[in-house]
């Protein structure tokens, strides 16, 4: 039988050569090659069938996901799959379970923090799966305070041992994926004591990692170990195949050597050791390299929203605004639809460039570690930090944005997106809270604008050299059509970044206490730090279109993209270019203006620009979502397919509904 394409005049529609788009997307063929493989490798199986996920208790979806999991497991063993292509197989598989945490923080874990002997002893483990491990940082009382830990780890020489205890309630460590069931190990994080001294109670290097076993063979817990899940999560199926878990500690001995070593060391004989040449800092980068990854990662979340939302959209047609009877207009050609579905697509392309520019950043921090040359470091963190709050709030937001423009069928699970939602949720508060992260940023931008004259701002601070030029020099722009040039939009976000910047530096500077100044001026401070991490994205976008880009039209419809994603800023954000005098109001409409010829550029790319992101419909999973657009039989099959209509009469019926029909309430 024969397929119908029901987007096939949108299709038509394209003035871009899609294929290329594709390449684009991914980052090279090689990159296009191994998710579609990967992709269609976890579509075309059966043992990840996910459509049923929210209809599961959370027993039997755990089970799922553990029985998944080691479906994935033989076939990367049986496939003899590399470890890149593992991730990508995790990644399509789309069901957050314990291995995310074994290999995208355990490991990485020991590879920061590890001595060459502990990486030696505790990698081959690991990467064979021999023992599972996660990351127990965050407590009952303290998650986004790492320095409030209470865990303690105290130093007996006598019997070459640290005893972990907690000590409190608010110590027991809360939260860690993979914890709750299924690991056997812990990198623990936990308040060093030696000789009866805390080490470093003034700074944050007094939290050290411990890895140590924490089940015996039958898998119950070692003697003084308390051990279990944290409880249902929001939102059916979502985080629920994790189990966070909560864990605490009655004196429990771990041998010595099983304090990670890298930064610092205790003897035989009990002496704390701080190597000299390593920062205190490494002990927190573990962090550094997930919120790379989730930048990564998210705007392949953000394209899937916007790909069912834009598919939708060309699809369901409502009455025109001249007409209330006649279902003419397609949803995506109202202008408002656009507005708020068009800055979502541009933002899902603007965090895919930023996030390739964020790993190249890691990569180069991680060999320079590696090396012992912590120079880039505190950009590493400002920009990784920066970025995952970025990206992370504008997808969640943009995900629920995607279901109200798919109207109430949005609201179905079916659509794919509430689920999506859930999932993705909790990405604003785990691997750091979004706004204690933008504080994180503030304070490197502030301090750079502090340090001008004598140090020299690099990489993504490099603009703040400009001050003078960037405080004093407004807004060119006369027309509409001067707002579509790189230059000239990355000129204004750096005055908005600059000009923001020194007025909270000016501000700070008139308290006594620096610390009280940034605690009153913190809402401020938010805003500073997300006008550098905009400029950032902005300015990573416009260089990549600097680049060769093959295809025909590729370069044309990017574009449109990049100007649509700036300007949409500009628009949201006119208020800061306005007071800080860069921009008039004239100039500020003009960029609005400018935008609204940019959607009607936009529109008869709009499939196929999320056609590129080449989303299997599995990988969608959802109903308005999918290729073919045949969206309405399968929305009704949808419906019936939820077991809740697998009888007319429903339980509880004849107890609850008859006594009222027959009036016999007295009954009940
Ligand atoms: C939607 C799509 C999703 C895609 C999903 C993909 C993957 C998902 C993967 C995993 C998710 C699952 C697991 C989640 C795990 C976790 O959540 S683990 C726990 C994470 N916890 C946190 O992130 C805690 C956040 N808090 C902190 O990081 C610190 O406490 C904080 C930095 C906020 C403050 O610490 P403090 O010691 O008080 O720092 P100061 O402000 O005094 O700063 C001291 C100096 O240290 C520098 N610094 C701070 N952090 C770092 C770092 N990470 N690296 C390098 N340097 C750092 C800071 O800049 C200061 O430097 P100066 O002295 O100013 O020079
Ligand atoms: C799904 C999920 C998975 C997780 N996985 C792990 C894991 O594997 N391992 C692990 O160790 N942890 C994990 N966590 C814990 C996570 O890292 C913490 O929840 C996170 O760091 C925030 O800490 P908190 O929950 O204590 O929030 P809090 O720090 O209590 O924050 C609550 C509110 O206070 C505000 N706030 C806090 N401090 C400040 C400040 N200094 N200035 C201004 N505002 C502030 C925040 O903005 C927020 O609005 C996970 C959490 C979730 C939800």
């Amino acid at each position: 039988m024969e397929l119908v394409d029901h987007l096939r005049d949108e299709r038509n529609k394209a003035q871009f050569d899609v294929e290329a788009m594709k390449v684009v997307w991914a980052g090279s063929p090689q990159e296009l090659q191994l998710c579609d493989r990967m992709a269609n490798l976890v579509a075309n199986h059966p043992a990840f069938e996910k459509l049923k996920r929210p209809m599961l208790v959370r027993k039997e979806l755990f089970k799922n996901s553990l029985r998944k999991a080691a479906y994935a497991r033989k076939l990367v063993i049986d496939l003899g799959l590399s470890e890149e292509e593992a991730k990508w197989l995790r990644f399509y598989i789309d069901e957050p379970t314990y291995p995310d945490l074994h290999w995208g923080m355990f490991i990485p874990a020991i590879e920061g923090q590890g001595s060459e002997e502990q990486k030696e002893k505790w990698l081959p483990l690991s990467r064979n799966m021999q023992i599972i491990g996660c990351y127990a940082q965050t407590e009952m009382g303290h998650g986004s305070n790492v320095q409030g830990l209470e865990t303690t780890a105290t130093f007996d020489a006598q019997q070459d041992h640290f005893i972990i205890h907690s000590p409190t309630l608010t110590s027991t460590k809360w939260w860690p994926g993979g914890l709750g069931k299924v690991s056997t190990h812990a990198v623990v994080y936990a308040r060093l004591i030696v000789n009866g001294e805390f080490h470093g109670v003034h700074g944050w290097y007094n939290y050290y990692s411990f890895s140590f076993f924490l089940y015996l063979e039958d898998h119950s817990p070692l003697p003084g170990i308390t051990v279990g899940d944290v409880g249902l999560k929001f939102g059916n199926g979502a985080y629920n195949t994790m189990d966070n878990g909560l864990l605490r500690f009655h004196h429990v001995r771990i041998p010595r050597n099983q304090m990670l070593m890298r930064v610092s060391q205790v003897s035989r004989e009990g002496k704390y050791m701080q190597c000299d040449d390593v920062p205190r800092q490494l002990i927190y980068g573990t962090m550094v390299s997930v919120r790379q990854t989730i930048v990564a990662m998210v705007s392949r979340t953000l394209s899937r929203a916007v790909c069912i939302a834009t598919r939708y959209s060309a699809l369901r047609r409502q009455h025109s605004s001249s007409s209330l009877v006649v279902p003419c207009f397609l949803m995506i050609d109202y202008q408002s639809q656009q507005s708020r579905l068009f800055p979502l697509l541009a933002s899902a392309y603007a965090f895919k460039f930023v996030g390739e520019w964020l790993k190249w950043l890691y990569t180069d921090v991680k060999q320079r570690l590696e090396a012992n040359d912590f120079s880039t470091l505190p950009e590493a963190h400002a920009s990784t930090a920066g970025l995952k709050s970025l990206t992370t709030s504008a997808t969640v937001d943009g995900i629920e944005e995607c279901m109200k423009l798919c109207g109430g069928d949005g609201y179905l699970v079916s659509s794919g997106l509430p689920e999506l939602f859930a999932v993705s949720v909790p990405a604003c508060t785990y691997e750091g809270d979004n706004t204690v992260l933008m504080l994180q940023v503030a304070r490197f931008v502030v301090k750079t604008v502090s340090e001008v004259g004598y140090k020299e701002p690099l990489g993504t601070s490099s603009y703040i050299r400009r001050l003078n030029t960037l405080l004093h020099n407004n807004c060119l722009v006369q027309t509409g059509e001067d707002w579509v040039k790189g230059d000239r939009i990355v000129e204004a976000f750096e005055a908005r970044a600059a000009r923001m910047a020194v007025t909270c530096t000016q501000h700070l500077a008139k308290f006594q206490d620096p610390e009280q100044g940034f605690s009153e001026l913190s809402a401020d401070l938010v805003e500073v730090a997300v006008a550098h991490c905009q400029l950032i994205v902005v300015s990573k976008f416009v260089e990549k279109l600097a680049q060769d880009i093959p295809g025909k039209g590729v370069k044309e419809a990017l574009e449109v993209l990049c100007y649509v994603y700036a300007l949409f800023l500009v628009h949201k954000h006119q208020g800061d270019f306005l007071v800080t005098g860069y921009l008039t109001p004239k100039q500020a409409s003009l960029a609005n203006r400018q935008l609204r010829i940019l959607y009607s550029r936009l529109r008869p790319n709009a499939i196929a620009l999320v056609d590129a992101f080449n989303h299997t419909d599995h990988y969608l999973s959802s109903v308005v979502g999918r290729y073919d657009g045949n969206v309405y039989p399968n929305l009704y099959q949808a419906a019936f397919n939820d077991p809740f209509n697998d009888s007319h009469v429903p339980d509880g019926y004849h107890q609850y509904i008859h006594p009222i029909l027959n009036q016999t309430l007295a009954k009940l």
